[in-house]
């Protein structure tokens, strides 16, 4: 019998990428104030919050299968989270101009008997960009609710001149390593004839 999954997770995003590849799930968000962890790490940032907010949605469903991720940009030893401001997204975003950075996703899977959290690493290059293509993307709703303040699913896909890795990594999760991480865990794509 396979089991049913639950998605910690309050992104639009995650939910697409699994019903894109057909996995059946319900959503449940989690509560977690991120500020507690506290490292300069991007891997091991993301795998611990990742993990606070798969152990925040078990609390209420210790039998069920519990995914979880958490996606941040590093550049330059710095971690890009979401902007909190039009100004914060106008410095990521030229930051990331003409150079090289990298999207990291955390992701926890857990049961009652198993559990397992892991990283994915996507770079990306973006072309230069001039203070009037900042400006006029920073206007626009697309930075706000992304790390990095960039979308690559929207109209940030203008900026990128190259990735190497998992496109849906960066969109917030790598969905076809997610796919088979979840075999060990019983939950498969519906397959319909
Ligand atoms: C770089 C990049 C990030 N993102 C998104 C993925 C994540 O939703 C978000 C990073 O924030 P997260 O804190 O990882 O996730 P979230 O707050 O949106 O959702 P959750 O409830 O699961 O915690 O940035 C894009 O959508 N496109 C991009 O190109």
């Amino acid at each position: 019998m396979p089991n049913k999954l639950i998605l910690a997770s309050s992104s639009p995003r995650r939910r697409e990428l699994l019903s894109q590849v057909k996995i059946p799930y319900s959503i449940q968000k989690p509560n977690i104030d991120e500020s507690q962890v506290n490292t300069s790490d991007p891997v091991k940032k993301v795998k611990q919050v990742a993990t606070l907010k798969g152990q925040n949605v078990t609390i209420e469903h210790e039998n069920e299968v519990i995914l979880s991720s958490d996606t941040v940009v590093s550049f330059n030893q710095h971690i890009f989270e979401k902007p909190k401001d039009k100004e914060e997204a106008s410095k990521m975003i030229a930051s990331l101009s003409g150079d090289v950075h990298e999207v990291f996703t955390g992701v926890m899977i857990r049961s009652a008997d198993y559990e397992t959290v892991f990283v994915e690493g996507t770079k990306v290059e973006f072309w230069p960009m001039s203070k009037e293509e900042i400006d006029w993307y920073i206007s626009t709703n697309d930075p706000y609710d992304k790390a990095g303040a960039y979308g690559i699913q929207s109209l940030g896909a203008m900026f990128v001149k190259q990735i190497v890795g998992d496109y849906n990594n960066v969109v917030g999760l790598p969905i076809s390593r997610v796919v088979r991480e979840l075999r060990n865990f019983s939950v498969y794509p519906e397959m319909e004839n």
